[in-house]
């Protein structure tokens, strides 16, 4: 069903745009998953290309994506905790080893850190009814996307309070959108954002949504958690 990218795409992204985490966050460096993969359709590789070239005067970045929680937002995350020695929670987005099967993404964030776009494939894994993405699915894309906008405003650990969707189209499986977050307002604690999830050519919204995050102390797993 799906047909693999190019190698440019993987060069690209391995000359400049594809950073390594630093060395204190971990003793063997993660792999950057927001590339291109096996299960990446043709759609998927040229909207990423896409966002590639938009991104190389730097008014965007490919922020790169692991499967543990801390290792993600290097430079964003470590601002606000300090340098991390334990692993970090593993993400939901990234449970799905199969390429192609799950959630397969990359997130760009633009330079005023204020806003986010997620470009993602949903693949047959997140099925809800036939042939469409689950309602759930949506959400988390729609909550990861936000979540790393608020992220990047706050520069500390950010919880999501509120998180509202208006579903207005079946997204199906294997489709190709775009989740793009901005930032509406930030008081304080609490940063106030949209989202809009759309194909790819825009011509459909699937989905809207507004979110409320609130900022708080680094998060501590309970002591069950040692799954
Ligand atoms: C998002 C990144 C997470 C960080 C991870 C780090 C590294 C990973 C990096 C990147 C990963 C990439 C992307 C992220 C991916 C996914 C994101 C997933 C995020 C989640 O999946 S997260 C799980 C679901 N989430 C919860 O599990 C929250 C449960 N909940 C609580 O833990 C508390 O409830 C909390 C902390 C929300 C607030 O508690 P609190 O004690 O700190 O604050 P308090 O209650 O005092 O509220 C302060 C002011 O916010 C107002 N306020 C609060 N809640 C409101 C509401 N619902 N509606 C309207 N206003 C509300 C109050 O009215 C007050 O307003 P005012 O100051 O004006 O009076």
């Amino acid at each position: 069903m799906w047909r693999s990218c190019g190698a440019g795409a993987r060069a690209a992204v391995a000359h400049g745009l594809g950073r390594a985490p630093p060395t204190a966050l971990c003793s063997v460096s993660p792999q950057d998953l927001a590339v291109p993969n096996t299960g990446w359709s043709a759609a998927m590789c040229e909207q990423f290309q896409r966002l590639l070239r938009r991104a190389a005067d730097g008014s965007w970045r490919r922020i790169p994506s692991y499967r543990r929680g801390l290792d993600y937002l290097p430079e964003v995350v470590q601002m606000a905790v300090g340098v991390v020695t334990r692993p970090g929670p593993r993400l939901f987005l990234r449970s799905v080893d199969e390429e192609g099967a799950g959630f397969e993404y990359a997130i760009f964030l633009h330079a005023s850190g204020h806003r986010t776009q997620c470009l993602c494939q949903l693949g047959p894994y997140l099925e809800g009814h036939h042939g469409f993405a689950h309602g759930g699915a949506i959400a988390t894309l729609i909550d990861s996307t936000v979540g790393t906008c608020a992220l990047a405003v706050a520069k500390a650990s950010v919880m999501t309070a509120k998180l509202s969707i208006s579903y207005l189209a079946p997204v199906p499986v294997g489709a190709v959108v775009v989740a793009d977050s901005r930032m509406e307002r930030h008081e304080g604690r609490k940063i106030f954002l949209s989202c809009h999830v759309r194909d790819t050519k825009r011509d459909t919204l699937y989905a809207e949504a507004t979110a409320l995050f609130i900022q708080v102390e680094d998060t501590k797993p309970p002591p069950a958690a040692s799954l």
